[in-house]
């Protein structure tokens, strides 16, 4: 695959409803064979490069993380002409030196979410797409390098655990999560990393720390009165943050170093004449390029 087009999609999370900055924004509203996306999505350009914005909850955060229909998210994304796909994600830290306030950019998760649809794939297509290495190096390292270049404390790399929520986590819990080498938490970017590579669009997130859980000894629970307030900062910085990173990327973009645009050529085992036909229908969006072949 030689240069092309790019077009930067960004799931919006917790504090980041909207994108004030986009040119000639235009609604978007997409119907998917998975159901309805979060909202409507925006596209516009920024400093000359195609960005399309979903609100993960919802505009006026009417969702909570178990109802956010990712599949859904994930194909509008697609149907919209999406060529990568960044996450910007309130989550809790594990780490002193993570302080609220401190942008993670991931580069592991842990799945413990067990309430959610997790694939575009099922009884009639089957496929398997690696995991190993959930994030785009080349989107991560753009990430790092506008947040050095903006002053926004951060840290290359880090282990996000997805837990499905509502509830934050019991401190037994917390401290468990920490013992498996956690860095951060949040309740949405499973499944939505393993939908994204489904899909074979490259993916990145960056994880806005909002608090510490509840493992520390002398501090109270979370809450999310204490949540928004550091929320109201990290949205400045995230804004900030992503009128750096598109230009920064550019318009035009090369294929994702770990070939994440062709990752169905090695996931699928169905072979045509097995296929279910209804199934093939639903994935024209995401599938489309492995099915057109
Ligand atoms: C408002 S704190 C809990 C909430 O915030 C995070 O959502 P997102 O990743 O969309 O920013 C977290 O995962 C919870 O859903
Ligand atoms: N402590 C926490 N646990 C889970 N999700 C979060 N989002 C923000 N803070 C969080």
């Amino acid at each position: 695959m030689t240069e092309q087009q790019r077009v930067l999609g960004f799931f919006g999370g917790s504090g980041v409803y909207s994108m004030d900055a986009l040119e000639n924004p235009q609604r978007l509203e997409i119907d998917t064979p998975w159901g309805q996306p979060s909202d409507a999505l925006v596209k516009g350009k920024l400093s000359g490069v195609d960005v399309v914005f979903l609100a993960r909850h919802g505009a006026g955060h009417t969702l909570p993380p178990s109802n956010v229909n990712y599949r859904a998210n994930v194909d509008a994304m697609k149907r919209a002409g999406v060529t990568d796909l960044v996450s910007v994600s309130a989550c809790g830290s594990f780490r002193d030196e993570l302080a609220p306030g401190t942008f993670v950019i991931v580069d592991q998760f842990i799945d413990r979410t067990s309430a959610r649809e997790k694939s575009f794939f099922g009884p009639g297509f089957v496929a398997h797409v690696s995991m190993a290495d959930p994030v785009c190096p080349a989107l991560a390292f753009a990430l790092a390098t506008s947040c050095a270049a903006l002053d926004i404390p951060h840290q290359r790399g880090g282990t996000y655990i997805c837990i499905d929520g509502p509830h934050f986590s019991s401190r037994a819990e917390s401290h468990l999560y920490r013992s498996w080498g956690c860095d951060v938490i949040g309740m949405t970017n499973m499944p939505e990393a393993k939908l994204a590579r489904e899909a074979e669009l490259p993916y990145a997130s960056v994880a806005m720390v909002t608090d510490y859980d509840c493992w520390r000894e002398h501090d109270g629970p979370v809450e999310v009165g204490l949540i928004l307030e550091t929320l109201k900062q990290n949205t400045a910085n995230a804004a900030r943050l992503i009128a750096d990173l598109a230009p920064r990327l550019g318009a035009t973009r090369r294929p994702s170093p770990l070939g994440v645009e062709t990752a169905l050529d090695m996931a699928v085992i169905t072979p045509p004449e097995a296929r279910d036909p209804e199934i093939m229908k639903k994935l024209d969006a995401v599938a489309g390029r492995f099915l057109k072949r």
